[in-house]
Order: C-alpha cells, then structure tokens, then sequence
C-alpha cells in the first residue's frame, strides 16, 4: 500500500455547541484521489481546514506525515482590490524562485499571463493560477476547496484532466470538494459523501446507488450517475438528520487496500 498522507480518526468540529463535522474516519494514501461531495454546509471545508490544520479539531485525531508538503487552492482568492498585484508577483510571494513558478503557471496552462493583473483574470485562470501557487512547492498533498468553480463546462473537464496528470507526475495525493457530481464521477478514485458525518464513501460507481447518496442528492442526479447499490441502514430528513433504520448496511466487496471503507453511519447523529 501506498505511503499514508493523512490518517484521521473520529474526528469531530464544533461551532458554538453545534456539530458540523462529526466522527469522520478518513486515510488519504500517496497517489489517491479523494473527493467529498455534500450538500451546502455539510461540513466540508471545514473538514479540509482540519486536515490543513487552520481549524482545530474539537475532538478525534489527525495524523499527517512527516515534513509533509500541502499544496492548498482555496474556494475564494481573497485579495484587497486596491492592492496592485501582478500574477508574477503573486507567485513569488510563495518565496519560490521565478524559475519554478514559471513552470508551475506552464504546467497550468496560463504563464502568457505573467504580467496580467491577479484582479482582472477570468474566473477559469483565477483557478489555474490558484492551482500553480499550490504546486510551485511539489506538495505531497493537494488540497482543494471546489477547484472548477467559475470554469465553463469544457475547462471544467479539463481542470479535472489536469488534476489526474498532476497526481500522476507529483505522485501525491488529492483531496478536494467538489459539487460537480458528473465530473467527479468520471474523475475521481474515491468519494465521500459528507453531511456532517460520512453518509456513505466509496467507488464513483459505488456510491451512485447508495440510498444514502439518494437521500442527500436526490433520485435524478442519482439515477444520471453510475451503477451499483449497497445497503444503508437510515435515511435523512432535509435537515440530514437521521429519521430511520434498518439493517446494517453492507459495504462493497472492493479491494479494501485501496479504498479504507468508512463504517460510519452506525452511530448517533445530530
Ligand atoms: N468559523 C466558524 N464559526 C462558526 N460556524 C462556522 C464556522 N465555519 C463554518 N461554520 C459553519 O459550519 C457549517 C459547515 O460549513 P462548511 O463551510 O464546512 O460547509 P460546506 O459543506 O463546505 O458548505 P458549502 O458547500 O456551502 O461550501 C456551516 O453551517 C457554517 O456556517
């Protein structure tokens, strides 16, 4: 098996007595590409601030490798509009010489726009500059937090491309959130399916078919996917509380050395 990036057990956040991210399990290996869907507020970047370490767990663990290097692209660039910044300058601000970061913004597909301005880029180049910083320091692990927002439909297949080539050449792993279920499912090794706790995680073709994939995303977004189902033993309310049992549920009969089954959902919600 691969090297272990991040290993994170029981993992839990609070805000203000509420749970939002609640008893994850998760290991993220060299080499894998993991992506949490959910609804909105389900918990999912404050999931990867955890793994980041910029949100502090309330309760659980998480394990990162030794001199592990992260590579983050986040869902918003915050920057002050007034503030003068050049895509050249931006990427030298990660301390990197410009050599690197050149190749970073080649590898990316926008290095035409050295001299451009960070405030007037499209919202697709916006995502392939964040992308180029989060690589200019050959991470280990790349985080990222909706990579494809703001890109048409045809970069959007692409940036997902791209992001297999980089997993590939870096031999790193990936984690990201993402909404584009379609895109995920082609794109993707494993997914985890969060609403505050992992409903269900697994196979692009796996989960699909899972009642409680279905729950949280609907029966048509659903259907339009791949095909498999497994068991799960409650369903959610639109809240995603948990309003019924059953039995057990039963996990797929895939090679558990690849993808870490989460039991989860066979414990308390909120
Ligand atoms: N620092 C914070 N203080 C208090 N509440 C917070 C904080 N950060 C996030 N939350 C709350 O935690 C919940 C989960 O937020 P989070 O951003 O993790 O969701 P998400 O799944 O990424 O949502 P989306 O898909 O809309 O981006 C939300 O209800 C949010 O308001």
């Amino acid at each position: 098996m691969n090297e272990t990036l991040v290993a994170i057990e029981n993992l839990s956040v609070r805000f203000d007595g509420r749970t939002v991210v609640d008893r994850v399990n998760l290991a993220l290996h060299r080499g894998d590409i993991i992506t949490i869907i959910g609804p909105n507020g389900a918990g999912k970047t404050t999931l990867i601030k955890a793994i980041l370490g910029i949100q502090a767990a309330t309760s659980g663990r998480i394990m990162r490798a030794k001199g592990l290097v992260i590579g983050y692209v986040p869902q918003h660039l915050h920057l002050e509009s007034t503030l003068p910044l050049s895509v050249k300058r931006f990427m030298q601000l990660s301390g990197q010489p410009l050599a690197r970061c050149i190749s970073a913004l080649e590898r990316t597909g926008v290095s035409h726009l050295l001299e451009a301005s960070v405030h007037h880029l499209s919202g697709g180049e916006q995502q392939r500059l964040l992308l180029a910083r989060a690589l200019v320091r050959k991470p280990d692990l790349l985080v990222l937090d909706e990579p494809a927002q703001g890109v048409d439909i045809n970069g959007q297949a692409a940036l997902y491309d791209l992001i297999r080539q980089l997993r590939d050449e870096l031999n790193c792993g990936v984690i990201m959130i993402s909404h584009d279920l379609h895109l995920v499912m082609a794109a993707t090794d494993k997914v985890i399916c969060l609403n505050q706790h992992v409903c269900c995680s697994g196979y692009p073709a796996d989960i699909s078919h899972d009642p409680a994939f279905i729950e949280t995303f609907g029966r048509p977004v659903a259907e339009s996917l791949a095909v498999y189902h497994h068991h799960h033993n409650h369903s959610h309310d639109l809240h995603g509380n948990v309003v019924g049992s059953g039995p057990s549920r039963s996990v797929t009969g895939h090679d558990e050395s690849h993808a870490e089954r989460q039991e989860g959902c066979q414990h308390e919600h909120h």
